[in-house]
Order: C-alpha cells, then sequence, then structure tokens
C-alpha cells in the first residue's frame, strides 16, 4: 500500500484495520486522541484478535481486562501460554499501540469481547512498555515482509476512556452499559465484504499473466509441418484460462456489489437501523469464503498453465499465490464462515420459508421454493428443458439447487434430531451438507449478480462478449457441479453432454478476444511485475534479463567454488 503496490506491508493493519475500527467504535474523544495521530502516523496501530490458543471461537480468548475503579484502569493480562496475542500483521516490531480484544471484567462479572487501545512501545524510543513482551512469530509460508508478532500483557494498566465506547460502556463506578444490539462488536464485515474485491484483483492478475504470456509462447505442433502455434491455441489451455477469465469478471461485478451493500447497511446502522445486519453478515462471510477458494485455486491453474516459467518467481504467480492464500484463513476460517452463512441465515430462513413468512434479500428464492412444494409435482417429473443459451434460466437453475441443497442440509439436521442426537451434535452431523448449501447460495448470487450486471452495459459489443464470459462462467460451473444438478433432478445426462459441447464452442468464440478482455483490466506493468506478463510481450529477452540480475550471477566464480568445491576436489 504505501512502498510496493498490492505487496504485504508492516502497515497494512494500521491502515486495514486499525484506523476503521476506530472510525466504527471509538468515541469523539476517542478520534481526536487516537485518530488524528494515527492518520498522522505518529500512533501505529495492529488489530490483535488472534490468540496462540484461540482464532476462530471468539468466546474462547482469554486475554482479560479487569475493571479498577480505584484507579480508573483497566488491567489487561495474558493469563496463560495460549492466550498470547498471535498473528497481528504489524505487531511485531512496526506498531506503537493495539486495539486488543480481551473479556471485560467488572464488579465481579464478565461481559465478554471488548475492543480496547493499549499502547505497546514508547513513542519516542520505540522500546516495549513495561509488562508488555512483543516480538514477531518468525518466518511463514509468504508475507516475508510482515512482522506478524505476538503479545504477552503482564498486568499492564490503561485508563478507563482507552476502551472503545462506541456501542458498550463501562462507567466510572465500574456499572456495564450494553450495546444497543450484542452483534455489533463483531465487526470484521467490512473487511470480508473488501476481500470479495480482492479475490477478483488476483485472479485479474493471474489470468492476465497467463493469458498474454500464452499468447507469446509457441510449443509442439497442432498440424504436421506448420509453425508451432500459440499455446493459446490449444482447446485445454483455453479450457484452464477461460473459466478463470470469466471468474475475474463475475467477482469484478460481486466485489462492487459487496462494497455498495457495506456502504448502504453501515449506513443504516450508523442511522440506528440494524435490521440488514444478518443479511451482511451471512454475504459477507459466504462471498468471502466462496471467492477466495476459487481464486486460491485458479491463481496456481494460472501458474501450471505457464509451464517451467511459471515457477520462476519471474512470472509473479507464485508471490501472489503465497500473498493470497491466508484470505481463506484469516478473517474468519473459509469453512467456518461456510458455516455462518449456511446455519445463520440459509437454514433459519429455510424455516421460516417453511411456515409461509415471505423472505426478503438474497434468499428471496426460498419463499418460492417452499411454495413449490406445496404443489402437487408433475406426473411425468425430470429436469425442465435446458438451454445453453438464455443466462436467466441458468440463474434459474442455480437457484433451484441452492434451494435444493438448503432443504437437504435442514432434512440432514432434521433426521439427526429424530434419531434423538442434540442441536449441537446434529448440526455437526449435518455440517458437510450446510458447506455445500452454502457454496450453492453463494454460487446463485455471483451467477445472478454477473447476468444483472450485464443490464447494466450499453455497448452493444461489450454486452455481447460479457455475455459469453457469464455464459461460460454459468456453464463451467454447472459442468463441474454436474452430480449436484442431477442429483436434485434439475439436469439429464443428455443434457450435461449438451452443455459440455457447448463450453467448446465458448472457448472457441471467446479466443480472438482473450487478449483484450485482459489488457481491459488495465493492470500496467508496474503492478503487474511480471515478466511473463508484460503488456509488450517481450518475454525472452527480459527473462534473460532477469535471470542475469540474480545475486548469485553477482561474481564470475561464486566463492562456494573456493571455499568447498576447490578442498573437497583436491581431497579425493
Ligand atoms: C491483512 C490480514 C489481516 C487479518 C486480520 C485478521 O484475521 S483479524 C481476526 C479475524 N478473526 C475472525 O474473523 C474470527 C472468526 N470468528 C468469528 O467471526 C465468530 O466468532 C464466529 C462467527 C465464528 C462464531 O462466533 P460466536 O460463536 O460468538 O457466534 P455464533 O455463531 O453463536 O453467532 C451469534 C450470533 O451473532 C451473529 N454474528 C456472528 N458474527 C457476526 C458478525 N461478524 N456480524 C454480525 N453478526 C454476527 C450470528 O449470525 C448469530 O446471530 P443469531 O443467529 O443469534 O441471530
Ligand atoms: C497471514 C495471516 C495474518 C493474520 N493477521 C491477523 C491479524 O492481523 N490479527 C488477528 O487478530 N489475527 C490475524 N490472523 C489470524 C487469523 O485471523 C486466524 O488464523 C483465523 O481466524 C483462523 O483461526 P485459527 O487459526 O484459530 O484456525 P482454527 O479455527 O484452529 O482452524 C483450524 C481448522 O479447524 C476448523 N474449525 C475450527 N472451528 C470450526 C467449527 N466451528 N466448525 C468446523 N470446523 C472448524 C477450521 O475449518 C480449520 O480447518 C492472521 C493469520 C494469518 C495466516
Amino acid at each position: 500500500s504505501c512502498v510496493h503496490p498490492d505487496r504485504p506491508e508492516p502497515l497494512d493493519l494500521h491502515l486495514g484495520m486499525f484506523l476503521p475500527t476506530l472510525l466504527n467504535q471509538a468515541t469523539p474523544e476517542q478520534m481526536e486522541r487516537f485518530f488524528t495521530p494515527a492518520w498522522n502516523l505518529r500512533i501505529i496501530g495492529t488489530y490483535a484478535q488472534t490468540e496462540m490458543g484461540h482464532g476462530t471461537h471468539l468466546r474462547g480468548l482469554e486475554t482479560t481486562a479487569t475493571f479498577d475503579p480505584s484507579t480508573q484502569e483497566f488491567v489487561l493480562h495474558s493469563p496463560t501460554i495460549s492466550s498470547i496475542k498471535w498473528w497481528p500483521g504489524g505487531l511485531g516490531k512496526t506498531s506503537n499501540h493495539a486495539i486488543v480484544l480481551a473479556q471485560l471484567h467488572t464488579q465481579g462479572r464478565c461481559h465478554g469481547l471488548h475492543a480496547f487501545i493499549v499502547p505497546i512501545r514508547d513513542m519516542d524510543t520505540h522500546v516495549p512498555l513495561p509488562g508488555v513482551v512483543v516480538g514477531d512469530i518468525g518466518p511463514k509460508f509468504g508475507f516475508s515482509e510482515v512482522d506478524n508478532g505476538f503479545l504477552k500483557l503482564e498486568h499492564v494498566r490503561i485508563p478507563l476512556d482507552n476502551m472503545l465506547m462506541k456501542f458498550a460502556k463501562v462507567e466510572p463506578d465500574g456499572t456495564y452499559v450494553k450495546p444497543p444490539s450484542a452483534k455489533l462488536t463483531y465487526g470484521m464485515v467490512f473487511i470480508r465484504s473488501m476481500i470479495v474485491g480482492q479475490s477478483a484483483l488476483a485472479l485479474a492478475k493471474s489470468c492476465t499473466i497467463a493469458i498474454r504470456y500464452s499468447a507469446v509462447r509457441h510449443q509442439s505442433e497442432l498440424r504436421p509441418g506448420e509453425p508451432e502455434p500459440q499455446i493459446l491455441n490449444y482447446q485445454t489451455q483455453q479450457h484452464k484460462l477461460f473459466p478463470v477469465l470469466a471468474a475475474a469478471y463475475a467477482f469484478t461485478f460481486v466485489g462492487q456489489y459487496m462494497k455498495d451493500t457495506y456502504r448502504r447497511i453501515s449506513g443504516d446502522i450508523h442511522a440506528g437501523d440494524y435490521s440488514q445486519l444478518p443479511e451482511l453478515h451471512a454475504l459477507s462471510a459466504g462471498l468471502k469464503a466462496f471467492t477466495t477458494w476459487a481464486a486460491n485455486a485458479a491463481i496456481e491453474v494460472c501458474r501450471m498453465s505457464c509451464g517451467g516459467h511459471g515457477y520462476s518467481r519471474s512470472s509473479a504467480l507464485p508471490d501472489i499465490y503465497v500473498e493470497f492464500t491466508p484470505t481463506c484463513t484469516y478473517e474468519g476460517e473459509n469453512t467456518v464462515m461456510m458455516l455462518q452463512t449456511a446455519s445463520r441465515y440459509l437454514v433459519k430462513s429455510y424455516r421460516q420459508a417453511s411456515v409461509g413468512q415471505r423472505l426478503q434479500g438474497s434468499v428471496s428464492y426460498l419463499s418460492e421454493a417452499a411454495a413449490q412444494r406445496l404443489r402437487p409435482r408433475p406426473v411425468s417429473g425430470g429436469a425442465a428443458p435446458l438451454s445453453t443459451q438464455d443466462l436467466l434460466s441458468l440463474v434459474h437453475l442455480y437457484q433451484r439447487r441452492a434451494a435444493s441443497l438448503v432443504e437437504l442440509a435442514a432434512k440432514s439436521i432434521q433426521q439427526e434430531l429424530q434419531r434423538g442426537r442434540s442441536q449441537e451434535e446434529a448440526w455437526n452431523h449435518s455440517s458437510i451438507d450446510l458447506v455445500r448449501a452454502s457454496d450453492a447460495h453463494c454460487h446463485f448470487v455471483v451467477v445472478k449478480l454477473f447476468v444483472d450486471k450485464l443490464e447494466q452495459v450499453d455497448d452493444a459489443a461489450v454486452k455481447a462478449v460479457l455475455s459469453t464470459l457469464a455464459l461460460l462462467y454459468a456453464l463451467k460451473g454447472l459442468a463441474d457441479n454436474s452430480g449436484d444438478f442431477l442429483q436434485a433432478g434439475l439436469l439429464t445426462v443428455p443434457q450435461a453432454t449438451r452443455v459440455s459441447a457447448r463450453i467448446k464452442e465458448l472457448l472457441e468464440e471467446l479466443r480472438p478476444d482473450a487478449v483484450a478482455l485482459v489488457d481491459a483490466f488495465d493492470l500496467n506493468d508496474r503492478k503487474l511485475n511480471s515478466v511473463l506478463g508484460r503488456y509488450d510481450g517481450n518475454v525472452y529477452e527480459h527473462l534473460y534479463e532477469w535471470a542475469r540480475q540474480s545475486p548469485l550471477n553477482a561474481t564470475e566464480v561464486h566463492e562456494s567454488f573456493h571455499k568447498y568445491l576447490k578442498p573437497l576436489r583436491s581431497r579425493l
């Protein structure tokens, strides 16, 4: 963000979580005291929630903040090894403050997790303050530029007004005042909503590199005696890359939608209307998981599609992968997020629809599905005619698949309960079905938003090519998940065969526009930082140049020759 565009930085948490958390949860007085100096980088902060022992299960976090009315202070303490804060970005060496999430104790009672601003280093010398043990957690899969850190607090005292008190409060006598909605303290919906756009960007970068390179690279023989073709002319190469291109466009539109939805609903929340918070939580959790999983897998597809050169860091693809893959884990582990969307929203909505309630928002289709179940089924049964051309009918198909998988998951819970299991056990024994239901729901939302977006495109040629991409996205998803559609009676085997044939036609249709479609992402060479993905296609000369710059080439004869190889040789 500051030095390398789009690369992880020690200041990411300061900009991405410390400042936004203040904006959402600080009082006007706290904004004055913390936000202004933080904006000017005098205060550098991070967001310390996860502990060594718990990341997902927030109620299990052990750090305590105990109010001492005699001094008007909170005492922050890490009581066990597992309670040490672990992972926060920029915590190890960069930050001088942390927003610490801790169990609030006052007047002898625990009121659950709350956020506290804890100074951790001296503002001038940067030396850790008394009672603060802080450091870096060591090398990781990637993110080597970021000092993800640990923090052990030993009875550290902070003033009463360092608790973020926009919603919940503690009064000077220690009285606890509840927030207007308990859900507000969860936060995290902002970053989850933004991660959807990051998935789109990671996909756009990866397929720009792979598609441009595939137009430059010539390999093998397609027709005997003819020159080697561009590898992009191989059907299998198109089958790897064009669905990624389609997903990059789809997620770009979904990312824009999530940004707008976040803005709209958080506006309502600030005005005191919390009614849309469950929809925002379910959408941001599910789509964060759906898009990051898809992008994570697709980056690897792009890398491998570049053959050997994809493995070189000059391609940029290894770095894109290691920097992107933790999005599947941080800000809510993906499986756990899918389960939130399923059990907290889809199954609840399904039950409401089953008793005739009309639903709003992205789950309104569950009302239709419930109404259909009440109507007698036609005797002939079977799947409706499938159009591999009509996008709206495909949206409908995805909707029916989602409805059927939500029903399957809800029924599984019901059956487990009937077998005498407790609510919690029944839920755990249905969680594979629940994740599948969430995945299908998100897939439906993505296809629908892509198709909705086409309505807003005026230029006929742009609309035509985007429609082809949308069709490819929808049909490829259908082919990859044909088991679901077949199982739900939404697809027949002959129809599945037609889908595969239509996908091949779409790949051919897209081939002439593929390079223009990645150029349209407008990712300049500096941002891509990839030798293979250069705009001018001058790959080989620059690959050679890049290799010449390798540190091992600084000397013609490397010191290891004199130090090891030569003595070894003389001894043999
Ligand atoms: C550069 C990288 C930076 C990275 C930074 C990080 O990773 S930072 C660290 C990131 N760490 C993580 O992201 C940690 C991941 N863990 C979590 O987010 C949560 O603890 C949990 C959701 C897994 C479970 O929590 P639980 O067992 O306490 O909750 P429950 O399941 O019993 O649900 C209770 C009720 O609350 C609702 N509700 C829940 N969340 C939200 C929300 N955000 N908003 C609104 N509502 C929400 C839920 O729908 C339910 O509603 P209902 O049905 O009663 O009407
Ligand atoms: C690069 C990086 C940066 C990070 N930055 C920060 C930061 O700045 N601040 C911060 O506070 N944290 C940060 N984190 C921590 C991150 O938020 C947590 O790692 C994440 O929330 C997952 O929690 P966990 O590690 O406890 O995983 P776990 O919950 O232990 O997950 C392990 C496995 O258990 C499964 N599991 C857990 N619970 C359930 C359940 N209820 N049902 C089904 N399966 C379940 C998961 O699906 C997963 O397969 C960062 C992590 C990384 C990797």
